[in-house]
């Protein structure tokens, strides 16, 4: 199912025409028929029999934007000269780099920021460990480990096609809360041997954020870390997900003047996301929620292979309801995807109780387009940044690193998390609050600010905070 992509397919096209053959007129008018939309326009050369100009022109997708080359190919007097897509562009060489904070300008700086002088500061880390907090990088680092089987929605694709998710999430880290993160992709799914590397790799960082790992592995993965480091260990697609879309439901649920305690959600794809999307859930209040995965509704009395599932069945479908996610979404309040494109129809949605709220949150396509669904929903979310409402974990992971951070947490847990969720929701003030603004904006100043202070005072209050600092303590 192809969704249009909007912003994030814009396609450069460089072409030379003649001018006593063709007019720019007639040139944009060929682009409209073919149904792209000119967004930009520069001329880079002009003679009197000759011009060259870059039309940037906005198309739903890769076929959609040969048809439209083709057009202008197919257009007499003209001579496409280049193609180029703008993201590819901004990919040309990686997204982000290393920088200094001082420079070295002396011998003396050299000597100093390296060896000889560096030795004095290595044995007083050698002497007092904590001291890799004040005298290394480590108070500011975060470790994005993928293994790339879960990437977005695309599956097992691999560590080097990861890397472009990592570095945007290291860049997100660094824009939004000014915390360095790494990219490290990892060549190998062996739940042991990865444990084995992050806790080899732990003493330059102070926070390991898992991400895009598949389901079930990363269970144990993220369980194994947690016990066995003294930094906070997070997967990403689990509870920055759960969080966003708690605070995203919080609201939701206002407008639609519903309360979590009475609500039926229906949740698609029990992998890493929707298991902890619905843990989030239970633990705010929410009694019915129905799992549903490719077999169907996740139900008592089946033994699957999966023993996450098995526990998943205990804790859900009060009514152990069985059957394909169109029979059990009737009466539903709630439809949260995080699973695969286009699985809810239109049809699935008018079953529905009044006021539906669908969070359609696959990635990169959602489980329903969000044009087709919008006449019959109430609230209509997804994961993206192209259509209102995007729950997106980018909301929640720079801010919540933060926090964890500046208070020297050794763990990022439950109460945090929802701490979390409050301070996001809170961000988007009653005035504000409608059925396109749910939930704030990624860029948004004040979500990371309200997120960090949030979870820097659970943090405090739970007692994982190591830092001594009364600035940062619970009131
Ligand atoms: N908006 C957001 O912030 C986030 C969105 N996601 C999206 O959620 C999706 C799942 O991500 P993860 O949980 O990390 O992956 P995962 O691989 O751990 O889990 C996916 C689950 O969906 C199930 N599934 C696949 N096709 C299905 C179908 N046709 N019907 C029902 N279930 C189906 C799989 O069997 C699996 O249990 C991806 O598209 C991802 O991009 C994930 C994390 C954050
Ligand atoms: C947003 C994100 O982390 C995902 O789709 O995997
Ligand atoms: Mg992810």
């Amino acid at each position: 199912m192809a969704i249009p992509s909007g912003a994030s397919m814009h396609i450069t096209i460089r072409i030379q025409f003649a001018k006593n053959l063709v007019s720019f007129g007639d040139i944009a008018t060929a682009i409209g028929q073919a149904g792209g939309d000119i967004v930009g326009i520069d001329v880079i050369s002009s003679t009197k029999t000759h011009t060259v100009r870059d039309i940037t022109v906005s198309v739903f997708d890769t076929k959609h934007a040969d048809l439209v080359t083709d057009t202008l190919r197919k257009t007499h007097g003209v001579k496409l000269i280049n193609v180029s897509d703008r993201t590819f562009l901004m990919h040309i060489g990686g997204k982000i780099e290393t920088k200094s904070k001082i420079p070295i300008k002396t011998r003396d700086d050299l000597s100093r920021v390296y060896t000889p002088g560096v030795a004095r500061v290595c044995s007083a880390i050698a002497d007092d460990p904590s001291k890799a907090y004040s005298l290394t990088i480590k108070r500011n680092t975060v470790a994005v480990v993928s293994d790339g089987t879960a990437v977005l929605g695309l599956g097992d694709i691999g560590p080097y096609a990861a890397m472009p998710v990592m570095e945007g999430k290291a860049m997100l880290f660094k824009q939004l809360a000014d915390v360095d993160a790494f990219p490290i992709c990892l060549d190998t799914k062996d739940t042991e041997e990865i444990i084995q590397i992050v806790k080899a790799i732990a003493p330059a960082f102070g926070g390991i954020n898992l991400e895009d790992i598949s389901a079930p592995r990363c269970f144990e993965i993220e369980e194994r870390l947690k016990q066995e480091l003294d930094i906070p260990v997070f997967h990403d697609d689990q509870h920055g997900t759960a969080v966003v879309l708690l605070a995203g439901l919080l609201n939701a649920l206002k407008i639609v003047d519903k309360k979590l305690q009475n609500i039926k959600v229906v949740l698609t794809g029990i992998g890493a996301a929707g298991i902890a999307c619905t843990k989030i859930l239970l633990a705010a209040g929410v009694k019915n929620i129905i799992g549903v995965d490719r077999h169907g509704a996740i139900h008592r009395g089946v033994e699957y292979d999966n023993p996450y599932w098995n526990e998943y069945a205990q804790l859900t479908n009060p009514e152990n309801v069985s059957g394909t996610l169109s029979d059990v979404i009737e009466g539903a309040d709630v439809f949260i995807g995080v699973s695969a494109p286009g699985i809810l129809q239109i049809e699935d949605v008018q079953k529905m109780a009044q006021d539906p709220i669908v969070f359609a949150m696959a990635n990169p396509i959602p489980e329903i387009d969000p044009e087709l669904a919008e006449p019959y929903v109430r609230v209509m979310a997804t994961g993206r940044s192209d259509y209102p409402n995007q729950i997106n974990n980018v909301l929640c992971f720079p801010g919540i690193f933060r926090g964890a951070l500046d208070c020297r947490a050794i763990e990022i847990n439950e109460e945090m998390k929802l701490a979390a969720a409050e301070a996001i929701a809170s961000v988007v003030t009653e005035e504000e609050l409608n059925e396109t603004y749910i939930i704030p904006s990624v860029f948004n100043s004040k979500v990371a600010e309200k997120v960090r202070e949030a979870v820097i005072k659970a943090a405090y209050r739970t007692g994982v905070a190591r830092k001594e600092d009364i600035m940062f303590k619970a009131e």
